[in-house]
């Protein structure tokens, strides 16, 4: 873990990668009470290119953006970063913090994920040279319980922060486990429902919805 020589908290910087396919209120519920928890005052939500570990969406990275700078009108607290658009290469994590890190030399950087992604973290390109760069805040997610693999168990066993203030007196090198509300919502299951032209309007943010149906967007059958 990175030591900082300071009585100072460092400013947090909160990053929330995903496919976003599309952003849904699952993502912005858990990411509003993280930002509370860590006492931050934005989250940067930071939709993905090209996924590493999927199948490329039938709906384009531009309009998945699209989706995430319609959700970024709900909270003063979203911001979108639109950086991993900008690359034609998969976008691994590691190359995105390593960017992060050089950018803000003096930020705690947190790097926000949901438990199914922490249980398939050893899966991640570098995985073990993540929280160098980063520390790894989880939210909670229903019907993913703390359960995991060897590798995950060992790397939480030399990481694992259970004082949220440790996320601001170090720079980098914590996993903290977030207790949030646990929102059974999944963009799989969003999509599907589109797909049966069935009402989605409770599950995302009503400008969401509105694109999605203006742009005929999911009506073909889930590929991903
Ligand atoms: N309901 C939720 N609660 C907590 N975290 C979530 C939730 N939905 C997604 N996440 C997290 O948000 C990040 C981005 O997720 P992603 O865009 O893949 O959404 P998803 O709903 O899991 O999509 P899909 O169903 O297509 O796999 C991941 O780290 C995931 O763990
Ligand atoms: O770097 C990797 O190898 C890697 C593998 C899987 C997922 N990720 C990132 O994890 C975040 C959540 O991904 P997803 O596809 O579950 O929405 C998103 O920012 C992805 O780019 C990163």
């Amino acid at each position: 873990m990175t030591l900082i020589n300071s009585e100072q908290p460092l400013p947090i910087a909160i990053y929330f990668g995903g496919t976003f396919n599309p952003i849904h209120h699952g993502h912005l519920q858990v990411a509003l009470e993280v930002s509370e928890t860590l006492n931050a005052d934005s989250v940067h939500l930071l939709p993905n290119y090209l996924p590493p570990h999927k199948a490329s969406p039938d709906v384009s990275a531009q309009q998945r953006a699209k989706m995430c700078e319609l959700a970024c009108l709900l909270d003063p607290k979203f911001k979108l970063d639109s950086r991993e658009l900008n690359s034609a290469e998969p976008s691994y994590t590691i190359a995105t913090l390593k960017q992060l890190k050089a950018e803000h030399p003096n930020r705690a950087l947190c790097f926000m994920i949901g438990m199914d992604s922490l249980q398939t973290l050893d899966t991640w390109r570098n995985w073990r040279q993540l929280t160098k760069y980063c520390h790894l805040v989880v939210a909670a997610r229903g019907g993913y319980p703390a359960q995991f693999n060897e590798n995950v168990r060992q790397l939480l066993a030399s990481n694992q922060t259970f004082n949220p203030q440790d996320l601001q007196t170090k720079q980098s090198g914590c996993i903290y486990l977030v207790e949030t509300s646990e929102l059974m919502i999944s963009a799989s299951q969003i999509r599907q429902r589109y797909q049966k032209q069935q009402n989605c309007r409770c599950l995302l943010p009503d400008k969401v919805n509105d694109y999605i149906i203006q742009h005929h967007l999911y009506t073909h059958v889930d590929r991903a």
